[in-house]
């Protein structure tokens, strides 16, 4: 379970990126973090594992809060929470069990990361994690040479591989093609409420996160706007988060998509 209680970021440059900012994600609960550009979303998931320092407020990982913690505390409870990020962040070089692995690092002592020699139950648990995540067949290639809805899944197993209590997601489909998006948002999704696990996950995609969130939290310039079911994200409460200009110009701009989608298929089954 995770508590933010007025959690407020100034940067030096005296932007104020968020206000007074106060949730709770309750286990298994996987949750939706949409707004504007600008509106504080990676500002928010960055102070919840300190990347960003927050200005004020708590961030609550069961009973422990990171806000207070020292370096050496920080880096241990850190393990907590797994990290799922845009450009999958793999070690492009080293094989797909090998990134799966570097999940366990936090709790290898150095020597053994090094020799890479992990522990007979870590090697068990991520050839688990590869089955779950549909890759097994995969575990020896190198991570560059799969595709971008692979390297995600083995993004979504290296971060399960630390046992997290958290997952943070930052815009997990943002370089996958609408098919594989929806892919991706489904095995979350059902990750999530297999482990028990919260989520927050921050996605420009509206329609994505309506299809697949349990709640959805929209900020606009750092404070909290929206909070509810996908159900009660009607077109005012998507001009509140958006603003009217913003929002209409997305609708068109999906409105064209669509268009532009239906055209090709109609041309596809023209040919065949
Ligand atoms: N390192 C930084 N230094 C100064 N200001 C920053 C920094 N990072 C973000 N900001 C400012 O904080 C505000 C929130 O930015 P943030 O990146 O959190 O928004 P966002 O909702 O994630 O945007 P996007 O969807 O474009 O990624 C913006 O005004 C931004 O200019």
């Amino acid at each position: 379970m995770l508590h933010l209680q007025g959690l407020s970021k100034t940067y030096k440059t005296g932007d104020t990126a968020l206000s007074d900012v106060s949730l709770t994600v309750p286990k298994g609960q996987i949750m939706g973090l949409i707004g504007p550009s600008g509106a504080g979303k990676s500002t928010l998931i960055r102070c919840i594992n300190r990347l960003v320092e927050p200005t004020s407020g708590k961030v609550l990982l069961g009973d422990t809060d990171l806000v207070r913690l020292g370096k050496g505390d920080l880096r241990r409870q850190r393990r907590r929470i797994g990290m799922i990020f845009q450009e999958y962040a793999l070690v492009e070089r080293l094989t797909v069990m090998e990134n799966v692995l570097s999940g366990r690092l936090g709790y290898v002592p150095f020597w053994r990361s090094f020799l890479r020699r992990y522990p007979p139950s870590d090697i068990e648990r991520a050839y688990r994690l590869l089955d779950r995540v549909g890759l097994m067949e995969h575990a020896d290639k190198r991570a560059d040479a799969l595709s971008g809805g692979q390297r995600q899944r083995v993004g979504i197993a290296r971060a399960l591989a630390q046992e997290p209590e958290l997952l943070l997601v930052d815009e997990p489909t943002a370089s996958l093609d609408p098919k594989t998006s929806r892919q991706i948002m489904r095995l979350l999704t059902e990750i999530c409420s297999e482990n028990n696990l919260p989520a927050i996950v921050n996605i420009h995609d509206v329609p994505l996160a309506q299809q697949f969130m349990q709640r959805i939290v929209g900020l606009r310039a750092g404070r909290v706007v929206f909070d509810g079911p996908p159900d009660q994200l009607t077109e005012a409460a998507l001009t509140e988060i958006y603003g009217a200009e913003d929002w209409n110009a997305m609708r068109a701009g999906d409105r064209e998509q669509a268009a532009a989608e239906a055209e090709a298929q109609a041309r596809m089954e023209a040919i065949v």
